[in-house]
């Protein structure tokens, strides 16, 4: 079986520089992929690609077997995109404006009036439909947006930066309507907001330098660094001096309520002596966790290691 969208040996040239060089990744299944990287790292120019706007310099994009520069009709009708200016005609309704997104994708005249109604239901904007778009507050654009993007019911979905300038409450809204649309279909979903990363995408492709740095599930990500804290609760807290008399424990700060952080190098056992010793000096231990690193720390390494070429 095909994967959903194949990405493969992908290069591309601005005149004399590379901006990506041999980026390969695929997706398997349905649902969100995060596509992170700093700002120039290449993400929007292999959207652009994958969406059939830019014409790569080299290598190959298909979509469950069917490839781009073989079949471009066909492969097109087959993705949807909503780059970060969403292409909006701000004097035509929101149903003139999804007849005509139907339109350009060559759907068949007979079948746009029921997809324009499914994806007005799908996006929650049935009530807006005869509103024009310049009238819109920014998460209602944003959601016609997100709807001429799955009006012909594409297998893949590429989204640049979809909540960017919504306020908090549509930012909620937006996310909950992704979440949906992934449900059966491929999303890549490009962000700078980690937080949003982690909480919708389940795997993850990050590019730096033109490069694919990382390509794996969302936890394999968040593990990529090994805990390096931990803290413990004990009601017959020791002395700094004392923790720092284990072996491999190299800080100790003193925190409220009985706990303290202990900075370690990685090792297997520490837990567990800090445990016999507990129980041994009666510091009467009632809990103790390492502590793993955020996105943020994860991201931040992999982009200080990628190699510029
Ligand atoms: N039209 C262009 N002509 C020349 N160089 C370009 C062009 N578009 C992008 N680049 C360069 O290609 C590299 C990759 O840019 P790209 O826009 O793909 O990165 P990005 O990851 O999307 O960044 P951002 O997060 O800032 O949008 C950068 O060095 C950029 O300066």
């Amino acid at each position: 079986m095909h994967p959903i969208l194949k990405v493969e040996n992908l290069s591309h040239k601005y005149a004399s520089s590379w901006a990506i060089r041999e980026i390969n990744f695929e997706i398997n299944d349905t649902g969100v992929v995060g596509l992170l990287g700093s700002n120039g790292a290449g993400k929007s120019t292999t959207m652009n690609i994958i969406c059939g706007t830019l014409l790569q310099t080299e290598g190959n994009v298909s979509i469950n077997g069917l490839k781009m520069k073989e079949d471009p009709i066909a492969y097109k009708q087959q993705i949807g995109f909503l780059p970060q200016q969403a292409p909006l005609y701000l004097d035509f309704t929101v149903q003139e404006y999804l007849e005509y997104a139907a339109q350009l994708r060559l759907m068949e005249k007979r079948a746009i009036k029921g997809a324009v109604d499914e994806v007005l239901e799908k996006t929650s904007i049935t009530h807006m439909r005869n509103r024009l778009i310049k009238n819109l507050s920014g998460g209602y654009r944003q959601r016609v947006g997100i709807a001429q993007a799955i009006i012909n019911k594409p297998k893949v979905v590429i989204l640049d930066e979809p909540t960017n300038g919504l306020d908090p409450n549509q930012i909620i809204e937006a996310r909950k309507l992704i979440k949906e649309i992934a449900q059966d279909r491929a999303v890549l979903l490009s962000s700078h907001v980690l937080s949003e990363v982690n909480l919708l995408a389940k795997e993850i492709v990050m590019i730096e330098s033109g490069q694919v740095v990382f390509s794996d599930t969302l936890d394999a990500f968040n593990n990529i660094l090994q805990p390096n804290t931990m803290v413990a609760r004990m009601l017959h807290m020791p002395g700094a001096d004392e923790l720092l008399a284990f072996a491999d424990v190299q800080k100790v700060e003193m925190l409220p309520d009985h706990k303290c952080r202990i900075w370690f190098q990685p090792n297997d056992d520490l837990a567990e002596r800090i445990v016999r010793k507990s129980a041994e000096m009666n510091w009467r231990l009632t809990a103790i966790h390492t502590e793993s690193s955020g996105m943020d720390d994860v991201f931040k390494q992999l982009s200080s290691s990628s190699t510029l070429q």
